[in-house]
């Protein structure tokens, strides 16, 4: 069904033209009428497929931009989605003119405030700094009518329920609740179901849970054997621009380092940073002048960043949810992508478990040798001078050519230049902190809630749980903490 049959406003038909959607995708052609008749949803649908105008244009739609109240709410549980959401929310706004701030973390409260005051009829907040602006009476949600939790899961996990239970007792009673996650799993349903009124689903059938266009595979490989097996990946890969997923805060700065050690361009993004510096280096990777982030899972969730062409979990996930969502930030609107896990021997049972949540196979793949590298980099060498000679332009070289052919062998010269072009494997050596194994941990909350007889789930990580007996007030807090 295409956005021109829909029945919403004129105004809401020409922004979705002016993104240039024409189609609607699944989730948005059967949420939408649903959202509209004001009851509650829970809304499921693969990674990178239009979630985010499915609960948008609901929004906008019931936002009347000549009333001064905040009329909806999305919350997130990062900063950059908050700033994503609502970049997309006031392109669907944008003939209605109904106006959505972001608010979140890391940036100065007083810009925020000033920004409320110009009246925005929609917020995109993550969960503290919206709470910190309720207890501040700089935001009221008493006249909301509709609260979205995007990566709903996530939101309703143990690290932000009690942030939400708290946001949504300032909401009315009345208003709309949706959900919306690639992932739902059934206690979080369940959970969900309680402050929610008759909740109607929207889920996507599907015969896997991820998307079929990303090609998913593994490689088998000993931990300090790890990066090696990196570099040489992106030799033959030569992803045009790859996300690589690190376990803890230390090791996404570590590998950061390491790659560019090697040659490569890589810039790093966790939640010890700055928010300038974390804004900085998305930008930089969004415009393409860094190919590489390297990343906790605080780019895991929602990020839509065109054409990121390979995912390498450089270290597995914490739960398998997790997997879905990292891998999800290729293969976005129809796109493909590949994804690469690096496993370590003992941690097979978790890749079981994850295959199980997908119902999708992965591939082993070998990891490269140093002269499959070698051979990769050659042929890049070899396209190059091949697409110069077509392009016809290296006249200005051809004297020094003939100079060199005098006194040499034609193959040797050639030869010699290809070795030049060349960027050979690197084996500079580089130091990783050791990372342990993810441990197999039975009756974890992860396994209780989905119900798996304590088999194959993770444990949190030590940083977590040592951050979870550290006295940070508020478990939201700490779960953001984490990544
Ligand atoms: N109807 C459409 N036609 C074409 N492109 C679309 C359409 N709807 C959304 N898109 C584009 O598809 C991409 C993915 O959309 P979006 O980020 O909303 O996915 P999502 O389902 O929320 O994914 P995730 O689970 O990763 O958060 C965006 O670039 C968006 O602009
Ligand atoms: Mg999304």
């Amino acid at each position: 069904m295409k956005f021109s049959e829909l029945e919403v406003s004129e105004e809401i038909r020409k922004a979705t033209d002016r993104m240039g959607f024409t189609e609607m995708t699944p989730i948005q052609e059967q949420a939408i009428p649903v959202a509209k008749t004001g009851v509650d949803l829970i809304g499921q649908a693969q990674t990178g497929t239009g979630k985010t105008t499915a609960f948008g244009i609901p929004m906008i739609e019931s936002a009347d931009p000549s009333n001064y109240d905040i009329q909806g709410v999305v919350i997130t549980p990062t900063r950059e989605l908050a700033i994503q959401n609502a970049q997309e929310l006031n392109a669907l706004g944008y003939y209605k003119k109904v106006r959505t701030a972001a608010i979140y973390g890391g940036q100065d409260i007083q810009r925020q405030i000033r920004d409320l005051k110009k009246r925005p009829s929609i917020i995109s907040a993550t969960p503290g700094r919206l709470l910190d602006h309720i207890k501040r009476r700089t935001i009221r949600l008493d006249q909301i009518k509709i609260i979205v939790l995007d990566e709903a899961d996530e939101m309703l996990n143990m690290g932000f329920i009690d942030d939400i239970h708290e946001i949504l007792e300032n909401t009315p009673e009345e208003r709309q609740t949706l959900l919306f996650s690639a992932t739902m799993p059934r206690p979080i349903q369940v959970l969900a179901e309680k402050f929610m009124r008759d909740p109607k689903k929207v889920q996507i059938k599907a015969k896997t849970l991820t998307v079929s266009l990303i090609e998913q595979n593994f490689v088998k490989v000993k931990e300090p054997d790890k990066f090696d097996a990196l570099t040489r990946f992106l030799d033959i890969q030569m992803p045009e621009r790859a996300i690589v997923f690190g376990r803890t805060k230390r090791r996404v700065d570590e590998l950061m380092r390491a790659l560019q050690k090697r040659g490569y361009e890589a810039e790093g993004i966790h939640g010890d940073l700055t928010q300038s510096k974390r804004d900085l280096v998305l930008r930089r990777f969004k415009q393409n002048e860094v190919k590489l982030l390297v990343a906790t899972d605080v780019a895991a969730r929602g990020l839509d960043i065109s054409n990121v062409t390979h995912v390498y979990n450089f270290d597995l996930p914490q739960d398998p949810e997790s997997y879905v969502h990292r891998i999800g930030r290729t293969g976005r609107a129809g796109k493909t992508g590949l994804a690469l896990t690096f496993i370590t021997p003992n941690e097979f049972p978790h890749l079981r478990s994850i295959e199980r949540l997908t119902k999708q196979p992965m591939k082993q793949v070998s990891a490269p040798s140093y002269e499959e590298a070698l051979a990769g980099q050659q042929k890049v060498a070899v396209d190059t001078l091949r697409s110069s000679l077509e392009k016809d332009n290296y006249h200005a070289y051809e004297a020094k050519a003939q100079e060199l052919l005098s006194n040499n062998d034609a193959e040797d010269v050639v030869a010699a230049a290809l070795k030049v072009l060349t960027k050979e494997p690197d084996t500079t050596p580089v130091r990783l902190t050791r990372e342990a194994p993810l441990m197999v941990k039975r009756n974890s909350h992860h396994s209780q809630q989905h119900g798996s007889r304590g088999k194959g789930f993770y444990s949190r990580s030590r940083e977590f749980e040592h951050r979870q007996n550290s006295g940070y007030r508020g478990r939201g807090r700490q779960r953001s903490q984490h990544f």
